[in-house]
């Protein structure tokens, strides 16, 4: 045991032993709803994309082979300038989702779209806390809290990230970062909400930098966060939420992350700009290694 997985241990005094046995990922999906125990892959384009390169990467999106809507959840992420082109052409199973809205209802508040703009758009899914928008937009923990409850009173489902610096990590704060982060968004969660909810684990320093999480700093990571939501939300809530690993997912490194025992799918950045790397991490669950 490594001294961070033995510190994890410690925390969530867990005996030393994986939540469920080995392999057993597919048993716990069995036990919970067909639709929300779905592997799920969430592209973020961030800023990007111009109406060429969109058009191109909508189309070989279009001519990837991707597992079925029943087997995978698919949902990319354009800027909004861009939604409205990807609506119209982007086919199924792939679904659209914005990166960000305004916390509370639309009016006066120039540069932002509000949730019920993207609900009145057709929109279901929105990414709502990524460490981008927290470090260069300062939205803070509360913040983020409460652009959840207001996007999911609206009716959307929301990908909510989380995730600690290199600086928070190395001294040794990065339970602390997780658990505000993860208050934050609980308070504002009413249990029925859960279900529209999947939350990404996004270490900040594994985000645009080529280091991947290794396996057991991910799935020490993911473990935490379900053990988190079972103590403070509820183990049915902790049971069926999906937790996607972001920060550098490849097509190299998702057979493996993919296999972990609470990975349930990803969050892809810049990887998800290259329509043949996104489709091959769509396929992540087939390429266990
Ligand atoms: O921030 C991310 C997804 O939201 C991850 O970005 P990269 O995959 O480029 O590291």
């Amino acid at each position: 045991m490594t001294f961070a997985t033995s510190l994890v241990h410690q925390r969530l005094q867990l005996p030393g032993a994986r939540r469920c046995s080995p392999g057993s990922r597919s048993a716990r999906l069995n036990v919970i709803s067909r639709a929300h125990g779905r592997f799920f892959i969430g592209g973020n384009w961030k800023c990007n994309g111009t109406v060429e390169s969109v058009t191109q990467l909508v189309k070989d999106l279009n001519a990837g082979s991707v597992p079925p809507a029943d087997k995978v959840e698919i949902v990319v992420a354009p800027t909004f300038v861009h939604l409205d082109m990807v609506k119209k052409t982007l086919n199924p199973p792939f679904e659209i989702g914005a990166q960000d809205c305004w916390v509370g209802k639309g009016g006066a508040f120039t540069g932002e779209v509000s949730a019920e703009m993207l609900h009145d758009f057709g929109i279901p899914w929105v990414i709502l806390g990524h460490s981008e928008r927290r470090s260069l937009c300062r939205e803070d923990d509360e913040l983020v809290g409460q652009k959840c409850e207001y996007a999911l009173s609206q009716g959307l489902k929301v990908i909510g990230c989380i995730g600690e610096t290199l600086a928070q990590r190395e001294s040794g704060h990065m339970f602390d970062v997780l658990d505000a982060q993860l208050r934050a968004i609980a308070n504002h969660t009413s249990l029925g909400n859960w279900v529209n909810m999947v939350i990404a684990y996004e270490p900040v320093w594994a985000i645009g930098t080529g280091v991947v999480a290794t396996p057991e700093q991910a799935q020490e990571a993911h473990a935490y966060v379900r053990k988190w939501i079972s103590d403070n939300v509820s183990p049915d809530v902790a049971a069926d939420l999906r937790l996607l690993y972001g920060g550098s997912v490849n097509e190299s490194n998702c057979g493996t992350l993919a296999n972990l025992e609470d990975v349930d799918g990803f969050l892809v950045g810049g990887a998800s700009l290259q329509g043949a790397s996104f489709i091959s991490i769509c396929n992540a669950e087939n390429k266990h290694s």
